[in-house]
């Protein structure tokens, strides 16, 4: 059995007829943790947007092939790319609070964002909610549930934001810079998290962030880009740890001092 669940092969992604992402090849199995790093502007979000069709009117793929569970992402019909945003590839940003909608209650937020994927009814997706923000040790669930975002803090959105990507049980998450607009324990706290839902769920998940110490704590393989091209794609232990090209050493020196280390 294929145990890849996504594959990007040698992508070309666009702008305007200008490439910006050049033959990036990578693939991620069941459980797996990739670790997408490499300086501003390298083209990180753009990778992961591009599977979720969300590269907007100028982006376009223009070479090679995105599979998820052996269908090509860039060929079927917009129905079926909605089908797999969601309920196949969960997503979360670095600001959960403010992609959540400010006039809505949470609670009010999830049951739209499930009605839109299955058949269900407001008390079916509180229960399933409720058991989901358990299984992540939220302390007060109901309160969560209740809330409209200005009501939680920073950390709270994000971790709700967190749950609301996990509940039609995605395969794979993509993770955009979540930690970024946290302070320090939190982002420990959403780290923990993130790999909780993978002994959970078994979820794949691909985290962008510049943060290398979060990296270290959760990624088992690890995609170096610059300029949008891969520099170096290897398991996190070598990648980190016996960094083949300048450009990685270099991240890798920005950090050290810092001693992010994050203990889970
Ligand atoms: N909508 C767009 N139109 C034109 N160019 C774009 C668009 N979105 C991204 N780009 C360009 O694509 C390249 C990659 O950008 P991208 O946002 O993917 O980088 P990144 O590595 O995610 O950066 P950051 O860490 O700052 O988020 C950049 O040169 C950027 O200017």
């Amino acid at each position: 059995m294929d145990r890849k669940i996504l594959t990007y092969d040698s992508v070309e992604i666009s702008f305007g007829g200008k490439a910006v992402v050049h033959d990036v090849s990578f693939s991620l199995e069941h459980g797996e943790i990739l670790g997408l790093v490499g300086e501003s502007g390298s083209g990180k979000s753009t990778l992961i947007k591009a599977a979720m069709g969300l590269l907007g009117p100028d982006g376009l793929v223009t070479r090679g092939d995105i599979r998820y569970m052996n269908q090509n992402i860039l060929d079927i019909p917009e129905k079926e790319k909605r089908k797999i945003r969601g309920a196949g590839i969960g997503m979360i940003f670095q600001d959960a609070g403010a992609s959540l909608c400010p006039i809505r209650t949470i609670g009010e937020q999830i049951y739209e964002s499930m009605r839109v994927h299955t058949k269900i009814t407001r008390s079916e997706a509180k229960s399933r909610a409720m058991d989901l923000f358990d299984k992540l040790n939220f302390k007060d669930s109901q309160r969560v549930w209740d809330s409209y975002p200005f009501e939680l803090s920073g950390g709270m959105n994000q971790r709700a934001g967190i749950a609301i990507a996990m509940l039609m049980n995605p395969p794979i998450l993509f993770a955009d810079e979540p930690t970024s607009a946290l302070d320090v324990s939190v982002q420990r706290q959403v780290v923990r998290e993130m790999l909780k839902l993978r002994e959970l769920f078994g979820t794949a998940i691909v985290i962008v962030t510049h943060d290398i110490g979060v990296v270290r704590a959760m990624a088992d393989t690890v995609l170096v880009l610059k300029n949008g091209k891969t520099v170096e794609y290897g398991t996190a232990d070598r990648v980190l740890d016996h960094p083949r090209d300048p450009y990685t050493r270099k991240l890798l020196e920005a950090v050290p001092k810092l001693q992010r280390k994050v203990r889970v």
